[in-house]
């Protein structure tokens, strides 16, 4: 510190001569310095874009070698996106720019404006932070001078300056520009993000037919939402700093000379440069910890969805474990992102408020020491003026750019959030575009089944419903049947039977179109001409109305001219015009209030509001007692509508003319189906196989009587042997006392 306060008065001649003469040599060659400092500059920055370049090629040429190697696997996104890697490469930027194209739809868009008014008021603020600077040091000078009058003006002029510095500030600043532009960038995502995943069946697909997405309710509920608020934080964290570093320094290398100011950004550049090199992953990182979040939360969504099973399982420790186990490895997770972030923090801390602020300090020394040639000696007050300026202009530009490097981090998380939201949308493009993947089993990785997997059908819209060598397929790779062909025309009602698994409620997956038509034509009427009974009939949220005519609204009944007293006679219909207890438009959580029997009437009502062309009936009465069953079948039969029915009750087959019977085995019979025929041959059948029960009965007890016939011969041979041997005896005169008798009386034998 003594030496510094000595250097720095004016009185040590012999070092203000040898920094002026160093000073006025340094000006008389300082054009050809800044040259050479330039040509430098430009050298380095050719090399770098140069090498990034070749790391870019290096790392595409890569990229195309995995994946030639793993042919015919890749997908658009080409690797999961719940785990793919999270870097600052061109992905990073090519997946940020798409995303910028739905959040930020055009120049005109709601989104630009607020961006935009957002920076003109960041340039305003930086403006007029430089003005408070040089009004700082006016003050502080004026106050080393002992001028009271400048200082009060000053100090009056300050106050007035407040006033729209106040109101800038609060506008620039983070909360409202930045939360409002957050709010629309999410809307705009969930908006187009929705309209994709509710087309084409996406969800469904998303769900069953690839694996791609685990959870996909996580991505579009949480990670939007944080993708949105990492974006417009960015632009706060990262325009003004780097405006504020532009204008700042170029006001500081005006007062301090350019080339101090380059030597100074040199150093910083390079210790900025280590220090990425040392950063940690923290993209990946936060793109992990969002998976594992979605996966702990997914558990959770699992046990209210079953609790009652589980509950009459007794399954609450099993699902502790798991949750247990699910929260465990996020929190190790968490704890592992927050070690990082402390070694890095601190490694942050030092370099840049330690390392660089004395590098700022050096700089600002530079007008106090270095005398200019031709310019006048500045007097104290003219030094303390232009330390406090450039000391709060550094300071500023200094705080500017440790923003700017801390947000590293951020656009590193950013790329995290990034990196998930685009593998969403990829993948929902690869769907559309009718592309899957899903981890096959192993029977389906038989070169028979490879050949069936690798084609696609011919889909046709008629007025009947046919297949014709259509296989059936199950997402895992399953062909359940090779190729199946049979039709259904209005009137003719199909039963369709077979064992559990064998690919019934399959061939209505692929009839309606959630699964894919690998081969051979099927021809189907459009899609409001066909309604589906699930075996478990789905109730949605909303009135009791909207039960009844779901999926339509009450505009489309409206339009159908139904009315609420039609509603009442097709519950009267199904028998369960109890339900309405508190008008149409009561609104309840009707899965919990509704028995399963209920629910499965109201999916019958659905029906007869509906009134399809043809309505598939999957096993949707097995709770109803046969009388009801009865009423059911009559009315559906009674409006025309023809059925499909999946169902192992024979009491239905006197509803159909037609059956596809399936035997578990690939195997399956499409032929009339004469229910009175049927059901005198199948309780012949039924007869015979309970004569056949019996039979290994019959033959155990024919075994037993044999062994007992056995027996009894053995016992009388042995008798009859007895007796042989004492009519010897006696015809030789001797004689056996009987046991138990001692008179030598004969006993007889
Ligand atoms: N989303 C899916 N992902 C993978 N495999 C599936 C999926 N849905 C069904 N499967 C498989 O397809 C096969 C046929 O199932 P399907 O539901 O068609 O049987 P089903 O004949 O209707 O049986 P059930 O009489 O028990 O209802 C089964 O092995 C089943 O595991």
């Amino acid at each position: 510190m003594a030496a510094q306060s000595k250097l720095s008065l004016p009185s040590d001649r012999s070092l203000s001569v040898l920094l002026s003469r160093a000073s006025s040599s340094y000006l008389k060659h300082r054009s050809k310095i800044s040259r050479a400092v330039y040509l430098t500059l430009f050298v380095a920055l050719a090399n770098r874009v140069r090498n990034a370049v070749n790391e870019q090629k290096a790392a595409a040429a890569r990229q195309r070698h995995r994946e030639s190697s793993s042919a015919g696997k890749t997908t658009a996104a080409g690797v999961d996106p719940g785990r793919r890697k999270v870097e600052l490469n061109r992905e990073f930027f090519r997946n940020l720019f798409r995303l910028l194209k739905i959040v930020i739809p055009g120049v005109r868009s709601k989104e630009m404006r607020l961006l935009v008014s957002h920076s003109v008021f960041l340039v305003i603020r930086t403006l007029l932070s430089l003005y408070v600077a040089e009004l700082d040091g006016k003050l502080v000078s004026a106050l080393v001078r002992g001028k009271g009058k400048d200082f009060l003006l000053g100090i009056a002029w300050w106050m007035v300056v407040a006033v729209p510095a106040t109101f800038t500030n609060s506008m620039a600043r983070l909360s409202y520009h930045q939360c409002k532009l957050a709010l629309q960038y999410r809307t705009r995502l969930t908006r187009y993000i929705h309209d994709k995943y509710l087309s084409q069946m996406t969800f469904y697909a998303l769900g069953n037919l690839d694996d791609r997405i685990k959870n996909a309710d996580q991505l579009i509920a949480v990670d939007v939402s944080k993708f949105s608020n990492s974006l417009a934080e960015l632009y706060s964290n990262l325009a003004k700093p780097v405006l504020d570093m532009y204008i700042y320094n170029w006001q500081l290398s005006r007062n301090v000379g350019g080339e101090g100011l380059f030597a100074m950004a040199l150093l910083v550049q390079v210790s900025a440069n280590i220090m990425r090199v040392l950063t940690p992953p923290f993209g990946k990182y936060v793109a992990d910890e969002a998976r594992l979040e979605g996966e702990y939360r997914f558990s959770h969504s699992r046990l209210i969805d079953n609790s009652e099973e589980i509950a009459l399982y007794g399954g609450h420790e099993s699902e502790k474990t798991t949750l247990d186990k699910g929260y465990f490895t996020l929190i190790k997770h968490v704890n592992y992102i927050l070690r990082r972030r402390l070694y890095h923090g601190m490694m942050e801390d030092f370099v840049i408020k330690y390392f660089w602020g004395a590098l700022g300090l050096v700089l600002c020394s530079v007008p106090v020491f270095i005398a200019i040639p031709g310019v006048p000696a500045a007097t104290l007050g003219d030094r303390t003026e232009a330390f406090v300026t450039n000391r709060r202009l550094l300071l500023s530009s200094s705080d500017a750019f440790g923003r700017v490097m801390f947000s590293y981090k951020e656009i590193t998380e950013l790329a995290g959030y990034t990196s998930r939201v685009s593998g969403l949308l990829d993948v929902i493009d690869d769907i559309h575009r009718g592309h899957f993947e899903k981890k096959l089993v192993s029977s389906a990785s038989t070169e028979a089944n490879a050949a069936i997997l690798s084609g696609r059908g011919i889909v046709t819209e008629g007025t009947d419903i046919e297949f014709k060598n259509v296989p059936i397929v199950s997402p895992n790779g399953d062909v359940l049947v090779r190729a199946l062909t049979f039709s259904v025309r209005p009137g003719q009602h199909l039963l369709i039977v077979g064992p559990n698994g064998c690919g019934k409620s399959s061939l209505f997956r692929i009839m309606g179109g959630l699964w894919p038509v690998y081969g051979g034509e099927v021809t189907k009427p459009p899609p409001e001409e066909i309604f589906y009974i699930p075996q478990r009939p789905y109730i949605s949220r909303g009135s009791l109305r909207q039960q009844i005519i779901y999926p339509d609204s009450t505009l489309d009944m409206a339009r159908r001219e139904v009315t609420d007293s039609d509603l009442f006679g097709i519950l009267q219909t199904v028998g369960i015009e109890g339900i309405v207890t508190d008008g149409w438009d009561e609104e309840r959580e009707w899965r919990e209030v509704w028995s399963g029997g209920i629910q499965q009437r109201v999916a019958m009502a659905r029906l007869f509001y509906h009134r399809p062309k043809y309505a598939i009936l999957d096993e949707c009465t097995s709770s109803q007692d046969l009388a009801t069953e009865k009423t059911l079948y009559d009315t559906v039969k009674s409006l025309g509508i023809t059925l499909i029915t999946v169902s192992h009750r024979r009491s239905l087959w006197t509803y159909h003319d037609n059956i596809l019977q399936f035997d578990g085995q690939g195997g399956y019979v499409f032929t009339k189906l004469d229910a009175e025929k049927r059901l005198k041959l199948e309780d012949e059948k039924e007869e015979i196989e309970l004569q056949l029960r019996a039979v290994p009965e019959m033959e155990r007890r024919i075994e037993e009587l044999e062994a007992v016939v056995r027996e009894r011969m053995a016992q009388a041979e042995a008798q009859a042997e007895a007796e042989a041997e004492v009519e010897g005896d006696e015809e030789e005169g001797f004689w056996t006392p009987h046991p138990g008798t001692t008179d030598g009386v004969r006993s007889p034998v």
